[in-house]
């Protein structure tokens, strides 16, 4: 069983200096790497801490750097400081085989000269640092580890780091905990540890409850670096689940029914937790107006959809008419993000919600906000269609059974019927499509036909009624 860490000294000034090199070159190949295209060209550090001792076998530092990088790819763009990212850097005088892969570099200058430095978590002592240091509470320089005591946390859990493609680094402790990780940092409240714990305050089992987590306190601001979570052994995510059954022709509509229901369970636990506010004219103009002006973006990275574009705009201007006309929407928090792949079926079939970060790239302060509840429900009836389009053997009909089967599930548990209305769902799932269109355009651009086929059935006129 590992000892509890505990060195409460920063790391020595040197360390960045060293890394400095090295990290031009790996940072920008992780794939958590957000500034991707935009040359690196520095670092300054945001804090460090020495986990492990440098000069023993194994020394470990925990760092946040924040990137200075060209504001374009052009060669002479002008620089500009990027995001803060959260490291965990171990050195050793020879890196074993077993983490060649998490090989940053050789160390060739500063107090680690001659050591090579790599990617800590990819090993198994740095990670059982980490968890030790959660389950005793740890207060390690400016780093602070807190745990729910209600929750056991055993000594001596085997760590595995997950190989999934993941915006974070995630450890996975005697498939028991996972530790996430998170990679791009921000300071301020991260919704991805206070939707979870408000979540468990309700006694809402539908996501796992945070049995710890990692937080910096830096120049009297908040950063939450790191969510423990009981680990949901033997999941199976929905997208998985969705792919199998329209080629094995299995009726997915029972699961999808169950997922209208737990994100309807989802919804009214956080409504309750947490405060909900009333949407007027005003406040779905500038919903209306935001929607509008992200297609219009779109349109201009991704001219196939123009064509399209004035047609998808009715979506928002029919929005704010309505809007106009008195009627009022209820916001709360959401999840912000919800698609096929962020919800995890156990072997016994229950379903829960993970990953509440919401959208990564938008500010936290935006992520925060109320919004209507119907947003996550555009999300996962977008995941249907895409999970249609992308079976082996599509099955037509296939996504229209499973989007009427989640919104009876979500109406069952309690929430609203999103088709009683028609013209915020319109407007959310139309506002999504646009969204991944860009999305698929930049990173995928094979899957590009999907959010455009729905682009297509979105902006032709609704049929008129028999
Ligand atoms: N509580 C959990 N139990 C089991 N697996 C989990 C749990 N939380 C996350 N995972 C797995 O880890 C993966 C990454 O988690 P996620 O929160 O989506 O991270 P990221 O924000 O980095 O994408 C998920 O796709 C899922 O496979
Ligand atoms: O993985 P993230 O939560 O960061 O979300 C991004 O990547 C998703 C793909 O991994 C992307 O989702 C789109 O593709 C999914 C299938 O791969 C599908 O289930 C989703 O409905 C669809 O939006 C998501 O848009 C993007 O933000």
């Amino acid at each position: 069983m590992p000892e509890a860490v505990i060195r409460t000294v920063p790391s020595p000034p040197g360390l960045l200096a060293s890394l400095d090199p090295l990290l031009r070159q790996w940072l920008p190949r992780q794939r958590w790497f957000a500034g991707k295209g935009r040359p690196v060209t520095g670092f300054s550090l945001v804090a460090a801490t020495e986990l492990l001792p440098a000069g023993s076998r194994l020394g470990l530092h925990h760092v946040l750097v924040r990137t200075q990088q060209q504001s374009a790819p052009a060669p002479g763009a002008p620089e500009e400081p990027g995001d803060c990212y959260q490291l965990l850097i171990g050195t050793r005088e020879a890196l074993p085989p077993r983490l060649a892969p998490a090989l940053i570099g050789h160390l060739t200058e500063g107090p680690d000269a001659g050591r090579t430095a790599y990617d800590a978590l990819y090993d198994t002592r740095p990670a059982e640092v980490l968890l030790e240091a959660l389950r005793t509470g740890a207060r390690i320089g400016g780093l602070r580890f807190e745990r729910d005591p209600e929750q056991e946390i055993p000594a001596g859990l085997e760590p595995r780091l997950l190989t999934a493609e993941q915006s974070n680094s995630s450890v996975v402790y005697g498939d028991t905990f996972i530790l996430k990780l998170l990679r791009r940092v921000v300071p301020g409240v991260n919704p991805d540890l206070e939707l979870p714990l408000a979540l468990a305050r309700e006694g809402c089992p539908r996501v796992p409850a945070p049995a710890g987590w990692l937080a910096a306190d830096l120049d009297d601001r908040t950063w939450v670096l790191g969510v423990l979570q009981p680990y949901v052994r033997d999941a199976a995510d929905g997208w998985e689940l969705a792919l199998r059954e329209p080629a094995g022709g299995d009726d997915f509509t029972a699961e999808a029914r169950a997922l209208g229901r737990a994100t309807a369970e989802v919804h009214t636990a956080l409504a309750r937790a947490l405060p909900t506010v009333t949407l007027g004219q005003g406040a779905v103009r500038r919903l209306a107006d935001g929607m509008a002006e992200r297609l219009a973006q779109a349109a201009r990275a991704v001219p196939l959809l123009g064509p399209y574009a004035p047609a998808l705009s009715t979506a928002f201007t029919a929005l704010a008419d309505l809007a106009a006309e008195g009627r009022t929407w209820t916001a709360q928090r959401i999840h912000g993000d919800l698609h096929l792949g962020q919800c995890l079926r156990s072997p016994g079939g229950e379903w829960s919600l993970i990953d509440f970060e919401g959208e990564p790239a938008k500010p936290l302060a935006e992520r925060r906000l109320p919004q209507p509840p119907v947003r996550d429900v555009a999300g996962m009836l977008r995941s249907f269609d895409y999970a249609e389009h992308s079976a082996d053997a599509p099955v037509p009909g296939w996504a229209a059974a499973c989007r009427a089967a989640y919104c009876a599930g979500y109406a069952e548990a309690g929430g609203h019927d999103p088709r009683t209305d028609p013209v915020l769902l319109r407007a959310y799932e139309t506002d999504k499509a646009v969204y991944e269109v860009l999305y698929e355009a930049r990173h995928r651009p094979d899957w590009l036909p999907v959010p455009l086929a729905a682009v297509r059935r979105l902006s032709a006129p609704e049929p008129e009624p028999a």
